[in-house]
């Protein structure tokens, strides 16, 4: 086929006595990722090294017949082919390929042919899959075993939204897949996971991103696709200190000047406007250690060394010149031993023939077995076939892609391995995940609570000095004459309506069975108090309305305390019923409802919630609407009854016309209460010191308007 042109390095005859082992090669010089033009001349040095070794593979030269593969899976597989089966050569291994999507191709049919595959920089997580792919291994570290990293980074920033955005290819959605299920794990939100197939415009994901508030984006693609994300975000407005974006840590350092700009339609420095400060995570690529390697230089000296040899440009895929390095010399090493061994059985590598199980198995277990020092650092494969290394985090800082921490292990903490700082574009801090919200408790007021409740103590103390003097001096003819037992009801009634002053919950920190309990204590109190100090007034008046119709009728009706006593008892009964059903087959629970959103006057990105706890239960409002209605018609009555029974002037009822007073009081201050109730939920210290001032005038009214003596008219 006339589209595949098969490159050779060393070219020309071996020397004499020299044998040729041949390899096939799947490198990328254009495309999606043209990191070929790094693997290729990476290989070649490699390569020259170890055939001038006489410790390793002695007799062979080692020589590598490549093609350019584009980045394309299709014309990888067929590049493999035409190497296999229509060059002269047979070949032992396969280097290869660079890009994931060409590597998970031609992996997946180079082990039927017994072919080893070693690939010097596919990333892809699937490519760790055995089953899928038998023989293959890589010098380069997978992209999932980054996803420890990210989420790190994530609790470091205190991130707890992200949003994915990636190209539908096996090397993105592979590692995001674990990603997904770290983020769940960790209780972190993903809100929008989308994904562009190959050739779509990435607008209609960024303007969905940009319709949902997402600030904070985990973007997997090739750089290629990332030049058009960013000008897409340029054109959208889609960028600026709010948006952060998290990428792979393989692009090259200047991996935008490689893009082809007929690609997309923006000026670099747009591009460079929407992607400015990036975050990249990745591998690190070359040993920080000035260890010596098995080629005898240190990781420095190599880079020199590469430089000199590509006559110091900088070519795109420039990152992984010592993974290829390292990865020619793990395929040799592992021949070398393989050759050790065949040669123990009287065989040699050379009569290789790669239908020959045996010898493929040989050279998967040398090479699963390697171990070696090489550029990157230690060289050595886990159980699937992928390099083990040192992980990094990147930023995009002032055009430049710097460093910012170096981490020894999954899950170190990013503290411990942060070298130099992170760069924010908003002063002193990353950017939000979204906007902050703080809800924040609205409680009484302490002072106010205090207040109202010496106050409360101070009615307390002035209505048990009448309820002394009431019972001490019961037989003394003017309070003989009032009923003493059922004012005796009405002071009860004072203290247990002081006492509802206390249950307020004031603190933002109370407990809910805490706030449940008070809900009780109060309503409890409220009703009994209520009823006990009202219902008994209602009595007193009812006796008075009683007795005067009796009397126009001339009759002479006689109505003894004991029946009102009776009737007070009741009628708190009915009350305190109604809340005990309540309680057991509706039982409360506590609502946080939101009273008012205020923005931060600096930060309009950070906005604060008030809210009130409050008792509720499902079916409260035909529990509430029943003590209304008993309440409410004892109110609506007592006032008729008193209004009726004002012009009574019967010595033996003495204080009728007074009680007649106390009675316009409740209902004047109850319906006050109760609006006030319902109106001032989102003031809680007003709607609480107007609600307690309420109960101690109108109980402190009552009892002094009954029990202080007052002038003779
Ligand atoms: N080789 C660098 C690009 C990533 C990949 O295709 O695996």
């Amino acid at each position: 086929r006339g589209d595949i042109v098969i490159n050779d390095f060393p070219k020309g005859p071996a020397p004499e006595g020299v044998v040729d082992l041949h390899i096939a090669g799947l490198f990328p010089m254009e495309g999606a990722w043209p990191g070929g033009q790094t693997l290729v001349p990476a290989t070649e040095l490699a390569l020259s090294m170890i055939n001038n070794r006489s410790d390793i593979l002695p007799g062979y030269r080692l020589v590598i017949h490549w093609i350019n593969d584009k980045c394309w899976a299709g014309l990888g597989v067929h590049g493999l082919h035409e190497l296999i089966f229509n060059d002269t050569n047979i070949k032992v291994l396969v280097i290869g390929a660079g890009c994931s999507p060409v590597s998970q191709a031609t992996a997946e049919v180079s082990h039927y042919w017994n072919l080893v595959q070693i690939s010097p920089s596919s990333v892809a997580p699937s490519l760790s899959d055995r089953k899928r792919f038998p023989l293959f291994f890589r010098t380069a570290t997978a992209e999932d075993t980054m996803n420890n990293i990210r989420i790190e980074l994530m609790k470091h920033l205190n991130w707890k939204r992200v949003s994915i955005m990636q190209e539908a290819l096996e090397i993105f959605t592979t590692a995001s897949e674990p990603f997904v299920q770290m983020l769940a794990e960790n209780n972190f939100t993903l809100q929008m996971n989308l994904l562009i197939q190959s050739g779509d415009d990435p607008r209609p994901s960024i303007e969905i991103l940009q319709r949902n508030d997402v600030r904070i984006i985990f973007g997997g693609f090739y750089p290629e696709r990332a030049t058009r994300v960013f000008c897409e975000a340029y054109k959208l407005g889609f960028y600026g200190p709010k948006i952060q974006w998290i990428l792979v840590g393989w692009y090259d350092d200047n991996w935008w000047d490689y893009q082809d700009p007929s690609l997309y339609n923006c000026t670099l420095e747009q591009v460079f406007i929407a992607m400015d400060g990036y975050l990249a995570t990745g591998a690190v690529f070359f040993n920080p250690l000035d260890e010596v390697s098995i080629a005898g230089i240190t990781s420095r000296q190599y880079r020199q060394m590469f430089s000199d040899y590509t006559n110091g440009r900088i070519l795109p895929g420039i990152r992984f010149a010592g993974w290829a390095f390292d990865c020619i010399w793990a395929a040799a090493l592992s021949l070398n031993k393989t050759d050790g061994m065949l040669a123990s059985l009287g065989q040699k590598m050379r009569h290789f023939y790669h239908l020959d199980e045996a010898t493929t198995n040989m050279i998967f277990d040398n090479m699963a077995n390697i171990d070696f020092t090489g550029t990157m650092g230690r060289v050595r494969f886990d159980k699937s076939g992928s390099a083990l290394g040192l992980q990094k985090i990147a930023q995009f800082q002032g055009r430049k892609i710097v460093a910012i921490g170096v981490f020894e292990e999954e899950g170190q903490r990013i503290e411990e391995g942060i070298i130099r700082p992170f760069v924010w574009r908003t002063p002193d801090r990353a950017p939000y995940d979204g906007k902050q919200v703080y809800w924040y408790k609205l409680v009484v007021n302490k002072q106010v609570y205090i207040g109202m409740c010496l106050l409360a103590v101070c009615g307390v103390i002035l209505t048990l000095g009448f309820l002394i003097f009431n019972v001490t001096c019961r037989a003394c003819p003017i309070v003989k004459m009032s009923s003493p037992t059922i004012n005796n009801l009405i002071l009860m009634g004072c203290v247990l309506n002081y006492s509802v002053v206390f249950f307020a919950h004031t603190s933002t920190r109370s407990e809910p069975e805490q706030i449940l309990a008070f809900c009780m204590v109060h309503n409890v109190l409220l009703a009994a108090g209520f009823s006990l100090g009202f219902g008994a007034l209602f009595a007193k008046t009812w006796r008075v309305h009683v007795i005067f119709t009796s009397v126009q009728q001339n009759q002479r009706k006689v109505i003894k305390d004991r029946k009102l006593v009776f009737m007070v008892l009741m009628l708190v009964g009915v009350n305190i019923a109604i809340l005990v059903t309540w309680e057991i087959i509706d039982p409360k629970y506590i609502v946080q409802s939101q009273i008012s959103e205020q923005s931060d006057m600096m930060d309009a990105d950070i906005v604060y919630h008030a809210f009130t706890d409050t008792c509720t239960s499902s079916r409260e409002m035909y529990f509430i609407s029943s003590i209304y209605c008993v309440l409410g018609l004892l109110l609506i009555v007592g006032a008729v009854l008193a209004w009726e029974t004002r012009q009574v002037k019967v010595e033996a009822l003495n204080d009728s016309q007074l009680i007649g007073i106390c009675i316009y009081n409740a209902v004047v201050l109850s319906v006050m209460g109760v609006a006030v109730a319902f109106v001032l939920t989102d003031q809680p210290s007003l709607r609480y010191a107007l609600l307690a001032g309420f109960i101690i005038i109108g109980t402190t009214f009552t009892s002094c308007l009954i029990f202080v003596p007052k002038p003779e008219n």
